[in-house]
């Protein structure tokens, strides 16, 4: 429902020369100005928003939001706010009004979508109507795209807005270090925030690893109330020495409020023992991955701490399920063989990935992986030796070759892969990588995870490699 026009001192916000003009409607995009709206002028990355302006108030914006610098920049009804980003998240979540009633953000250099859909399953499972927000859009109980893992605040209250009044009321969002940064989630009603850990990354928007930490650390020292709750996970040494103001949670294998007391990995999972403040629980995962049993803590953490009896929790972990294409099962031999379906498709993420399956797997590794065209060529040797290093059999073979010739980039992985067997056609080396599987034995299908589609030549041919896996799966061993 669009909200109804108002005054824009309803929003918090008061113009210069006492103006109070009525708003219909909020944007940082002049593209988007309609008669009545206000514009926000943000001081961007690339150009300062108050260059377009003048383009807004021809298009009937009542009123332009900025900073003293874009202030100078045009004559016409201005509100002047030290931060106009904070000022806009803020304005945003007054004009929208509703948010779920129970709300929770993770931030972290790696895990944070995982953890969000972990989050919305365990509420789903408890029987409300949640939804995660974030880089594979808004899932669960109401769903949109989004763009951006977390999306810009005027985008982000829409979406609150219309969860809300379809009935949402948890939700589980992904707090970027840009979002934070750029204040996307000021503005948002939050229960509890989690910090899942912190490794290099993004040092070309942030510059100093100094700058990335303090804008993660955001989510607690601005943007988490003072009475809600802290969650951290203790074993990351980045944030042992983190003292958010709030009341604590704490996850992680030793000492933390909830804690790994003893784990057992089998083909297609793993058994757990827990500690939540004294008390013991045993629980199964049916997720691959020392970390994903982190982030099932995070999660859990995190529904506990926004209200949910820790019992309850603990009983639904085990129909927790991952998020598609990482780590995803996608098909079992007659012989108990595995194959795994995962997005991994830089060298970190192949090792990753490599040894995140070794502990579940009694017999041997097979994977089957490729290069992209077009991109990044210096990845493609570093791919080669992460895979000959990590599992037992590697295939190279084609994973959007785009413009390029196939054979050269597989040539290129090869170089430090020279064991590897090369098999270009991607359907024909995943039957390769399953025929290869005895008992114990476990294939890894890296590169397109949730992709459906191999780019050739500017053509985009239909491929799923979890299909494929099952088909090889059928023809080699009947369809069962
Ligand atoms: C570098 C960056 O983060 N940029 C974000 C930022 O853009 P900006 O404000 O700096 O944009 P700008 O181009 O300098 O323009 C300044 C202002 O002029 C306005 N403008 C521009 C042109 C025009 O004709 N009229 C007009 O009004 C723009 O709307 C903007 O308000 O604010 C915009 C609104 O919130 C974002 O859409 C935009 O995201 C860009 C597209 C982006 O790609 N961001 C990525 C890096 C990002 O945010 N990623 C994280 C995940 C990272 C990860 O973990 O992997 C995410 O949360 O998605
Ligand atoms: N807790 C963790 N610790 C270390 N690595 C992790 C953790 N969780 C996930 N990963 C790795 O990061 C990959 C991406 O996981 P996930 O999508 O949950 O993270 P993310 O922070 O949301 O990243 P993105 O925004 O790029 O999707 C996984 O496939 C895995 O390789």
């Amino acid at each position: 429902m669009t909200p109804a026009p108002r005054p824009l001192s309803s929003l918090g916000l008061s113009a210069r020369g006492g103006l109070d003009p009525v708003i219909t409607g909020i944007t940082a995009d002049s593209r988007a100005v309609k008669p009545g709206f206000l514009f926000a002028a943000l001081p961007g990355v690339a150009v300062h928003g108050a260059t377009y302006a003048m383009a807004a108030l021809e298009r009937g914006a009542a009123a332009v939001l900025t900073d003293a610098k874009g202030a100078a920049l045009f004559q016409g009804p201005t509100v002047v706010a030290e931060d106009p980003r904070e000022a806009l998240a803020r304005a945003a979540a007054l004009w929208f009004g509703a948010q779920p009633a129970t709300m929770v953000a993770v931030t972290g250099t790696n895990g944070k979508t995982s953890t969000a859909t972990f989050c919305r399953q365990i509420w789903n499972l408890l029987g409300h109507a949640a939804i995660n927000i974030g880089t594979t859009g808004v899932e669960g109980s109401w769903a949109a795209p989004s763009s951006h893992t977390t999306p810009d605040p005027v985008t982000l209250h829409a979406m609150l807005a219309a969860a809300a009044e379809a009935g949402v009321t948890h939700a589980a969002m992904e707090a970027s270090s840009h979002g934070l940064d750029q204040r996307r989630l000021d503005g948002v009603r939050l229960k509890a925030g989690g910090w899942t850990n912190f490794t290099q990354d993004h040092l070309d928007y942030h510059k100093t690893f100094e700058a990335y930490f303090a804008a993660k650390a955001a989510l607690f020292t601005r943007v988490l109330p003072p009475e809600a709750v802290a969650v951290l996970n203790l074993e990351d040494p980045a944030l042992a020495d983190f003292h958010p103001p709030q009341s604590l949670l704490t996850v992680g294998k030793h000492e933390a409020d909830l804690h790994i007391l003893g784990q057992r990995y089998d083909a297609t999972g793993q058994d757990l023992r827990v500690s939540f403040r004294g008390v013991t629980h045993q629980l199964r995962l049916n997720l691959i991955g020392g970390f994903q049993a982190e982030n099932v803590l995070m999660a859990a953490g995190l529904v506990i701490a926004a209200g949910e009896k820790p019992g309850d929790v603990f009983a639904v972990l085990p129909q927790l399920t991952g998020v598609r294409g990482r780590m995803q099962l996608a098909a079992t031999r007659r012989n108990g063989a595995t194959v795994f379906v995962d997005y991994a498709h830089t060298p970190d993420a192949i090792e990753t990935a490599l040894q995140a399956l070794r502990p579940h797997v009694m017999g041997r590794i097979v994977v089957v992986f490729g290069a992209g065209g077009d991109r990044d060529t210096t990845k493609r040797p570093l791919m080669g030796a992460a895979a000959a290093k990590w599992a037992d059999v590697a295939i190279v073979t084609d994973d959007n070759p785009r413009s390029e010739e196939p054979a050269l980039i597989r040539a290129a992985i090869l170089q430090a892969a020279p064991e590897a067997t090369e098999v270009g056609d991607r359907a024909e080396a995943i039957l390769r990588g399953v025929d290869a599987l005895g008992p114990g034995d476990a294939l890894l299908i890296a590169g397109k995870g949730h992709e459906t589609g191999q780019v050739i030549k500017g053509d985009i041919y239909p491929f799923d490699d979890v299909e494929q896996a099952s088909i090889a799966v059928a023809a080699l061993d009947g369809v069962i």
